[in-house]
């Protein structure tokens, strides 16, 4: 019989992706390209290697994958994004028929994913662009899916997503339809931002502790201690990371300070200045990652400037926690907030809400602060507004304050720690600087300005010369 799902691409996530499939006895095909000498036989083999994958189908030849599966035809692409995701289409286009569907199970960049959303359209061919996270261990074992794109057409492949996603704590999958158009895709871009402040912020803690005294086993029993407060994936997986050791020395230690990227966390920091939403944490932890790469000129500069001074933080560990604290709840404010402006722009009608649920469980950002977030979000998009967080954020910001100021004067970088106070600072400001930026703009180029003695809102110039 044919198959009733086909999975294309069999990277690290692929690989998961198929066996999660096959355990949930769905009819499968997989796909992975043929190069001489460098990729052979991956299906075959793969498909050898796990029992779970005994009556799966394994393909290196394009066509006889696409006819070895029931129409209207639904295939998964685990494909890198960019222009391999479009020479991948193009190479399958020949072989499928009206009504056959295309999901697009990688990193995508949204505005791409709706490109190719409405090319395929014209082709009577659907594109579901769907988010799927939580690497490669989330993936076999249950990842959080954002998929998006014709609501009727989801339908159809929801069965086959529902089945592997992760499940929330009522049992119910992290997956659900987004919205429209590249949504899923943006949805998954604005997560991997969070997580990208989560992880920053993750690392700024750690090197606190470290310079407060404390070598990387002390860092994760402290850690440790705080996951009633503030349990997430990547504070457990830090934890184990800190233990991580290589014969007698920390693993970490041995690991160059140049952090990588593949470019959601680029893309989000555009969509929010393209926006106009200041998201400022996740270019924060994005540039922290950019400055990292300046390692042979930072050893340099470093030699230049430091003073030789040692380390005088003088902070508790319960300080150290409710600063983490407060930046994450600016954090999620800030990719919620960024989510739901463009939800209005682009006429989403994203459930913010229901994507706090589907990243309850599943995902890289899964945490105790998300489950709190799915029903806070029923209620308002603005946690800066929300009675229990503004009592948390009154509890928390005095040690914030404290741990932000002591880091600065001890000369260190804690770009997404301080950016969280900067933020708060002048968002929760009634009468900001920026009426001199205003005054400014109109001395030099007569950009005009809005008066405070002035409700229609009128525009002026004064010529200040
Ligand atoms: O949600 C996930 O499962 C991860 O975010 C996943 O999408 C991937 O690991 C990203 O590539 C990480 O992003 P960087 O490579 O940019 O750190």
């Amino acid at each position: 019989p044919k198959s009733e799902f086909g999975l294309f691409g069999l990277g690290v996530m692929g690989k998961s992706l198929s066996r999660n499939l096959a355990s949930k006895n769905i009819k499968l095909s997989i796909f992975n390209r043929h190069v001489d000498g460098i990729e052979e036989d991956v299906a075959i083999n793969f498909k050898n290697e796990f029992e779970e994958l005994a009556t799966t189908k394994a393909f290196d030849n394009v066509e006889q994958f696409v006819n070895s599966l029931q129409q209207p035809r639904k295939i998964m692409l685990m494909v890198n994004a960019g222009k391999t995701t479009d020479i991948v289409i193009e190479s399958l286009i020949p072989y499928l028929s009206d009504g056959d569907i295309l999901i697009d199970g990688g990193n995508s960049n949204y505005n791409e994913t709706k490109i190719r959303l409405d090319y395929l359209l014209s082709k009577n061919i659907h594109l579901i662009g769907t988010g799927v996270s939580g690497g490669e261990e989330g993936a076999l074992k249950g990842p959080s899916i954002m998929p998006s794109g014709d609501k009727e057409v989801y339908k159809t492949v929801a069965p086959f997503l529902n089945a592997i996603a992760a499940k929330d704590a009522n049992n119910l999958p992290c997956c659900t339809y987004v919205g429209k158009e590249g949504s899923g895709h943006f949805v998954k871009m604005v997560h991997n931002g969070i997580e990208y402040v989560e992880m920053q912020l993750l690392a700024e803690v750690v090197n606190i502790l470290k310079l407060s005294g404390n070598n990387y086993d002390e860092i994760a029993d402290i850690l440790e201690s705080w996951k009633s407060a503030a349990d997430s994936y990547l504070l457990e997986i830090t934890v184990k990371i800190l233990r991580k050791k290589e014969g007698s020395d920390w693993l970490v230690e041995k690991i160059m300070d140049k952090a990588g990227n593949k470019g959601t966390g680029n893309w989000t920091t555009i969509a929010t200045a393209e926006l106009g939403i200041p998201s400022t944490l996740i270019p924060a932890a994005l540039f922290a990652r950019y400055s990292s790469f300046y390692k042979e000129d930072r050893v340099k500069l470093n030699r230049i400037y430091d003073d030789g001074n040692t380390s005088s933080l003088n902070l508790t560990t319960e300080d150290i926690l409710k600063a983490y604290q407060f930046a994450r709840i600016i954090n999620h404010f800030q990719g919620i907030n960024l989510i739901s402006e463009a939800s209005i722009k682009y006429e989403w009608e994203l459930n913010l809400s229901e994507i706090a649920r589907i990243w309850t469980n599943g995902c890289i950002i899964k945490s105790n602060l998300m489950v709190e977030l799915v029903a806070v979000l029923k209620e308002t998009s603005n946690l800066l507004g929300y009675e229990k967080f503004v009592q948390k954020i009154k509890k928390l910001k005095p040690s914030t304050n404290k741990v932000v100021s002591q880091c600065v004067l001890n000369e260190m970088a804690i770009p997404c720690l301080s950016e969280s106070v900067n933020f708060f600072n002048g968002h929760t400001i009634a009468n900001s600087p920026a009426n001199i930026i205003q005054a400014q703009r109109d001395y030099f180029g007569a950009h005009t300005y809005q008066r405070i003695d002035d409700p229609s809102g009128e525009f002026y110039h004064t010529n200040w010369k």
